[in-house]
């Protein structure tokens, strides 16, 4: 009964696109070549945008709490002013995408094995379908979606071009978000908007980019990694039968190792999505809301997950990691550890890997990857993957002590990075443009959603000392 519903509601909705005067640049064979994903979602619009009718309907003047001047000068703390579709993060529990956690995930989604892949983590391009669309996709479905990512991860001419003209002294991450932004020369969003697109038919446009631009990146990535660091095929050959994930590595030379491969997917998929009010998340919402089309808006998330603050500190962990083992031992004590980090906070200095701005216990994704490391035996004799170990026994006591942090306790980069290195990725600024390959597939469904459900430019009241001042007094 309620797959015939469903069949009735995208029929329905099948009819209304076709209905739609589309503009020549969105009609036809870009869709067909797309469809899988483009139906999946097609279903759910008509639910969402009901459901969100209903939402202002009753409830529009409700109230989701104060703002108080600590929040606007606090960074904009715990203030719900988002709609974000992909996943919720819990202050305890962590991140879960649509209701599922990592453990739920790593269960219920399509794996590398499934795909008669070798590897047995889960595909990020079945959290991409989770992210998307609020439902497990089948390994058929997840299949299709690894050869369209396939058929459409060639870069054209003019952003390779645009890649080897970069010099190799420039920050890999300052590389790819150029890099991004100049693929909006074949925006399907900026060509629809520029015909006159109508208002209804925004998302569909914003789909087909976000795909396209998923599908590219492993491409962007490994071509920054071949010019920078001369690693890898140096062609960003891509092979039909391998899933997303899987050509990526192979393109940066680790094809031949299941380990790391495995391990690209697993982080990948566990980075995508940690709910709207991160940096890189918020950022190509913000971009994305004056209608900049996803090229442009994930290219400003980018520059955000480059901070090191952000995404930047996976390269910072590694960093400090070593350097702890030079000026100490390479396999220090917890007693020199505790030194170690106390000379650090001591010197005003922060220890990256750990402290969040909203988890107060373990970050799941950090629980997922040490999992992950404590399965391999290649990993568990590697001398930096033993140090994130013990850091993470010695590291929340010291933190605590300390006083200053509200979370004493490791976030994901705290242990990204070391296996990374022990796979033999031994060049630090490229480990945030691993992460950028991944912040993609939840930042980019995001801009989807927005579209579909009309949401408007983002544009809080900012306020002047001043103003402050004048209004408190009133
Ligand atoms: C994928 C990710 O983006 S996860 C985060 C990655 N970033 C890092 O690991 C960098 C290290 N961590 C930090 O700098 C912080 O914990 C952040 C940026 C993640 C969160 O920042 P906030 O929400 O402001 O943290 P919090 O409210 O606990 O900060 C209070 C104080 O503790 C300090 N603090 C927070 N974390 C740490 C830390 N790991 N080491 C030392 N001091 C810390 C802050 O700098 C701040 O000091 P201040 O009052 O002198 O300015
Ligand atoms: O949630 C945050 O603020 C930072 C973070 O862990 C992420 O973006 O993955």
């Amino acid at each position: 009964m309620m797959s015939i519903q469903r069949n009735a509601l995208r029929t329905a909705v099948r009819a209304a696109a076709q209905a739609q005067q589309q503009p020549a640049a969105l009609a036809g064979v870009r869709y067909a070549s797309t469809k899988s994903l483009v139906d999946a979602v097609a279903e759910v619009v008509p639910e969402k945008q009901e459901q969100l009718k209903q939402l202002k309907a009753k409830h529009a003047d409700s109230s989701l709490g104060e703002v108080k001047v600590s929040n606007l000068l606090g960074g904009m703390r715990g203030l719900k002013i988002m709609l974000w579709e992909g996943s919720v993060l819990d202050a305890d529990t962590g991140i879960t995408f649509h209701g599922k956690s990592i453990p739920d995930c790593e269960k219920e989604l399509p794996t590398a094995k499934d795909l008669g892949q070798e590897g047995k983590e889960m595909l990020p391009e079945a959290m991409l379908w989770l992210l998307l669309t609020g439902k497990v996709p089948s390994v058929e479905e997840t299949k299709g979606l690894s050869q369209e990512l396939a058929a459409k991860g060639t870069l054209p001419a003019y952003a390779e071009k645009v890649i080897d003209s970069f010099p190799k002294s420039m920050h890999p991450m300052t590389q790819f978000s150029a890099a991004v932004a100049a693929l909006n020369h074949d925006s399907a969003f900026a060509a629809g908007y520029k015909k006159g697109m109508k208002k209804t038919e925004y998302w569909q446009p914003t789909l087909e980019d976000s795909i396209s631009l998923i599908a590219k990146l492993p491409a962007v990535a490994a071509r920054i990694y071949y010019n920078v660091f001369g690693r890898g095929d140096g062609k960003q050959a891509i092979d039909s039968s391998k899933d997303w994930i899987g050509n990526y590595s192979q393109m940066i030379g680790y094809g031949n190792s299941v380990g790391m491969t495995d391990y690209l997917r697993l982080y990948i998929a566990i980075h995508g999505d940690h709910e709207g009010g991160n940096v890189s998340a918020h950022a190509t919402h913000l971009v994305g809301s004056a209608l900049s089309d996803p090229f442009l808006s994930y290219s400003a998330g980018l520059l955000g997950l480059a901070g090191p603050l952000h995404g930047l500190a996976n390269q910072e962990v590694l960093g400090f990691m070593q350097d702890m083992q030079k000026s100490v031992s390479e396999n220090p004590s917890k007693e020199q550890i505790t030194d170690y980090l106390w000379s650090v906070l001591k010197s005003g200095r922060v220890v990256p890997g750990y402290g969040h701005a909203v988890l107060r216990q373990p970050d799941p994704r950090f629980t997922a990857l040490q999992r992950f490391a404590s399965q391999r035996p290649e990993l568990q004799s590697a001398s930096i993957v033993q140090l994130v170990q013990k850091v993470f026994e010695v590291a929340p006591g010291v933190l605590t002590e300390h006083g200053k942090t509200k979370n004493p306790f490791p976030n994901v980069d705290a242990a990204s990075g070391c296996v990374l290195y022990s796979y033999g990725m031994s060049e630090f600024s490229y480990y945030t443009v691993v992460f950028g390959v991944s912040r993609a597939l939840g930042a980019l469904p995001q801009l989807v959603w927005d579209r579909a459900l009309g949401m408007p430019i983002e544009r809080p009241k900012s306020m002047s000392i001043q103003a402050l001042n004048a209004f408190l007094s009133k």
